[in-house]
């Protein structure tokens, strides 16, 4: 394993950057290939489940040459080795000495996976099993409160991957979500968040999930006592508390310890990343939700993009390509970022969920073998639905100085036909990625000046440049037939797969999160220092001081 840029493959795209890259213009490469829609897309089909997706990346600065290369460098990364690695449970995490195995989570054809030498499927299944169960109840009123009342609002406390997934997910599948049922998301320690919430819930008709793999999250902890403290204020008896409290957890002691029976814990294990645990029991919330079955659809939709991502040749592979083709913004092109835009407000969730998928993963700057790296790694994740991010900074995106690949997804069918609105939306979208390919030269936007009758000839000059659009500007369209729960897996799976891929080729190990570690550490020691007891503090920096003491003299409460 080296470094990506001393891969042979890397060297000659860096040589085939140099020479060709201002050639590539996509506008003169679709007028001279007709074909080239139909050579750069690729589509996926779910064997049993209703998922489908068009890949189209034609609007892309590469040409064939280009494309060989980029797939030539994942080859000769080893993305093929690392990935059987992967499924094959290999401690690929090797800095917390654990395997990777968020594909047996969602293996539905039940194939053994191993861990330590052991198959990890029964135990995988036994907690489906017991999120079915639990999930049952509650959507049948079976599950009863302390005062005998069903349940109606189901409550998750965790944060970060114990959190984003559930909220992305539940908020992208609202169609299926069964009448009277509520969820509601606290990750935030900001007590507001809390409050916020509890300030719409009843504790007889509420139940709360803390969701936490270690079980040792300042905020999620804290924020699960104050939940208990709020019920326990009107429930009073400790025993209520197994009817309204339940963990998802690696920590069977913290578990216990908190005051959360066992038999309430839904387990996973420390091969499931935190940002990578949805498909998990931290899936909780989402299996209550939407129904056991739609999770499972989830589930199954994710299992066969794993199937296409293990299987398919790289040339037809959708996460390889997409992959290889953020190495060529990020590292060739210096794009810095990544835009992730949905025309599909139901999955507003989406980016900010692969912040963390990403970021976390890829946000690296040492390479496996412990050297640092001489290249970018991880881009920044970003992005809003579309057509509000229209609105608000696509400008920057169409004439500002930085390059933005954007990836669009849309929907071909809504949940929601009223009047004209898909159409005007999709109209909003394939026009974006035309806009942002084709851009608008200094003559039509002559042309346009002239017919325009409010434009003063003499003012024309000065108004040209700031009109014209240089284009080139790349996007990957990805549409979809219908948000449905397998067709989501099959997305979310493909995103982890293009991370997998690109951490595969930077050589880094997109598994571990020690970055999160420092600020914890700190805040933990800060902590104490900003007691009421009217101590200067000077232990710190200048800074760090000034804001402590700042805060402190000020502090009412
Ligand atoms: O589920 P937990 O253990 O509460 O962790 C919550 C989050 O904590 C840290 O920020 C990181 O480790 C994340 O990856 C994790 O998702």
């Amino acid at each position: 394993m080296v470094k990506a840029t001393q891969l042979g493959a890397w060297q000659q795209l860096q040589k085939h950057y140099d020479t060709i890259c201002k050639s590539l213009v996509m506008k003169d490469m679709f007028a001279q290939d007709k074909e080239r829609f139909e050579r750069f897309h690729r589509t996926f089909k779910g064997e049993h489940t209703d998922a489908s997706i068009l890949f189209d990346f034609s609007k892309n600065r590469i040409n064939d040459e280009t494309f060989k290369l980029l797939l030539n460098l994942a080859k000769e990364a080893d993305v093929e080795g690392m990935r059987d690695k992967m499924f094959s449970g290999e401690h690929i995490n090797f800095t917390e000495d654990r395997a990777v195995l968020h594909v047996a989570l969602r293996n539905v054809s039940n194939e053994p996976i191993m861990d330590n030498g052991k198959d990890v499927m029964p135990e995988v299944n036994e907690v489906l099993a017991q999120m079915k169960q639990c999930a049952d109840s509650i959507r049948d009123g079976s599950w009863k409160g302390y005062t005998g009342k069903r349940i109606t609002d189901v409550v998750n406390i965790g944060i970060g991957g114990s959190d984003l997934g559930p909220v992305m997910v539940t908020e992208a599948l609202k169609p299926y979500a069964q009448e009277g049922l509520n969820v509601h998301f606290v990750s935030n320690i900001d007590g507001t968040h809390l409050a916020e919430v509890l300030k719409a819930i009843n504790p007889e008709t509420s139940l709360f999930i803390i969701a936490s793999k270690t079980f040792t999250t300042q905020e999620t902890i804290t924020n699960a006592e104050s939940a208990k403290a709020w019920f326990l204020e009107s429930a009073k008896d400790k025993a209520h508390v197994a009817k309204h409290f339940v963990a998802l957890s690696t920590n069977a002691d913290a578990v216990s310890k908190f005051g959360i029976d066992t038999k309430n814990m839904f387990k996973f294990w420390d091969w499931v990343g935190g940002r990578y645990s949805l498909w998990s029991a931290i899936g909780l919330s989402i299996a209550i939700y939407i129904g056991f079955d739609n999770f499972h659809q989830l589930l199954t939709g994710a299992h066969e993009m794993d199937k296409h991502f293990r299987t398919a040749p790289l040339d037809q592979n959708i996460p390889v390509i997409l992959g290889v083709l953020g190495i060529w913004y990020n590292n060739f092109f210096g794009a810095e970022t990544e835009a992730i835009l949905p025309y599909d407000q139901y999955m507003h969730r989406f980016p900010a969920y692969f912040q963390q998928g990403d970021m976390e993963s890829n946000g690296k700057y040492v390479t496996r073998t412990g050297e640092r790296v001489d290249y970018s790694t991880g881009p920044i994740i970003w992005g809003e639905p579309g057509t509000n991010g229209q609105h608000a900074f696509y400008q920057l995106i169409h004439q500002g100085t930085k390059i933005v690949p954007c990836d669009f997804l849309a929907p071909i069918e809504t949940f929601n036909p009223i009047g004209k609105h898909h159409d005007i939306l999709l109209s909003n979208f394939f026009a974006q990625t035309e806009a942002l390919m084709r851009g608008k030269d200094e003559q039509q936007v002559r042309a346009e000046l002239q017919n325009d009758k409010s434009v003063k000839l003499d003012q024309i000059d000065r108004i040209v440049p700031h009109k014209i659009f240089l284009g080139n500007r790349p996007t990957n369209s990805i549409m979809f037939q219908k948000l449905t729960p397998a067709t989501l897996g099959a997305l979310i799976a493909m995103y982890e797969h293009k991370i997998f891929t690109q951490g595969v080729i930077w050589n880094i190990n997109s598994f571990d999160q020690w970055g999160v570690e420092l600020g914890k550490q700190l805040a933990k020691a800060i902590l104490p220092e900003l007691g009421k007891d009217g101590k200067t503090i000077d232990s710190h920096d200048a800074s760090t001081n000034g804001l402590i003491n700042y805060y402190k003299q000020n502090k009412k409460q």
